[in-house]
């Protein structure tokens, strides 16, 4: 096989996240439940004739060089030199971008995640998940969440994680129209770095009472980032109106879950013209796994 064309890199929403305490590297220990939805990137991918990792368009904001795809790639490239004495060839990538930068979604994660499942498929290179994950860690702390490819509970800084029962509903998302940089937000003094460690447990159980999975916890980084950048918190208190509205990852995006599409629709219908907002439904796994027959869950 040559090619792997319209693979999805989808988005991920933090149900809740907390940050738990803080590593002697100043990295933050987090837990958070992570849920994919089926809204994504789209990514192609062609062998090449030579052994060079290209990216074909123009990504704004994000030259080639930086695009966590094209590291990525080089990183299993550099791997499988190691395993097999030679470079696997070149490939050549397009990316359709849909999912904002610094929207909380994960977006250049998932990208980057999508390229390593693919390439160890087109290469045959034969990590396992583990692999790939550890592959993966160094350059995005939710680049082994994607490649899990599961509802998860995640612990550390993103490397420790537990499938969950992901909820099956709905979500309105709003894209404040703000890019929000996560070290912003860490580095941030009042940022809460204590909240009390909860057990996997304690978020199941509470999904089975309420059927809400919302009404667990909190994301211990919308306070500071509704401060630094206003429209977030515009955005919550928009949404709030309609249900419990949070921030997802480090932000900008905000969410929140509905039983039905067409609690949604009305939601969206409503949304002031300013935003940019859509719906998404919880995906129980990867759409890559079964595009590429990944049984390893
Ligand atoms: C908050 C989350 O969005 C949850 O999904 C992610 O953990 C963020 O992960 P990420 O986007 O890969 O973060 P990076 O862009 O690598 O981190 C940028 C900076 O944020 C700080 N950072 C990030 C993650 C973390 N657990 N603790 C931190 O203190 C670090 O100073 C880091 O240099
Ligand atoms: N393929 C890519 N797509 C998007 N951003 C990328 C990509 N490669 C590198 N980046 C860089 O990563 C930064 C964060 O982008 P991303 O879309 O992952 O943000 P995010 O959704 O806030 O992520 P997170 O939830 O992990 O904090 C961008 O501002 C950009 O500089």
């Amino acid at each position: 096989m040559r090619s792997l064309h319209h693979c999805p890199a989808p988005a991920k929403l933090n149900l809740f996240l907390h940050v738990v305490g803080r590593r002697a590297d100043g990295y933050h220990l987090l837990q958070s439940v992570f849920q994919l939805i089926d809204r994504s990137d789209t990514l192609h991918f062609d062998l090449r004739d030579d052994e060079r990792i290209v990216r074909t368009n123009e990504v704004p904001g994000v030259p080639e060089e930086q695009d966590l795809i094209v590291r990525a790639l080089r990183l299993l490239q550099a791997q499988y030199r190691r395993r097999h004495g030679r470079l696997p060839p070149g490939i050549e990538v397009t990316v359709e971008k849909i999912l904002p930068m610094g929207g909380g979604l994960g977006g250049g994660s998932s990208d980057a995640a999508t390229a390593l499942m693919a390439a160890n498929h087109l290469w045959q290179a034969g990590l396992t998940q583990q692999e790939l994950m550890d592959v993966g860690l160094p350059l995005g702390a939710d680049i082994p969440f994607f490649l899990f490819g599961q509802a998860a509970f995640v612990e550390g800084v993103g490397e420790a994680l537990q499938p969950v029962p992901g909820p099956d509903c709905w979500y309105v998302v709003v894209e404040p129209g703000v890019s929000v940089p996560t070290p912003a937000i860490f580095s941030a003094p009042d940022l809460t770095r204590d909240t009390r460690p909860v057990t996997i447990a304690d978020f199941s159980s509470s999904l089975a009472v309420s059927g809400r999975q919302l009404s667990f916890g909190k994301n211990d980084l919308q306070d500071v980032a509704e401060r630094l950048f206003p429209p977030v918190a515009e955005a919550v208190a928009w949404l709030g109106s309609y249900g419990e509205a949070r921030m997802t990852g480090s932000g900008a995006c905000v969410f929140c879950a509905f039983s039905g599409e067409r609690d949604a629709d009305q939601v969206l219908a409503q949304v002031p013209g300013k935003w940019k907002a859509w719906k998404a439904q919880s995906l129980g796994s990867h759409p890559m796994k079964s595009l590429l027959q990944i049984n390893e869950l």
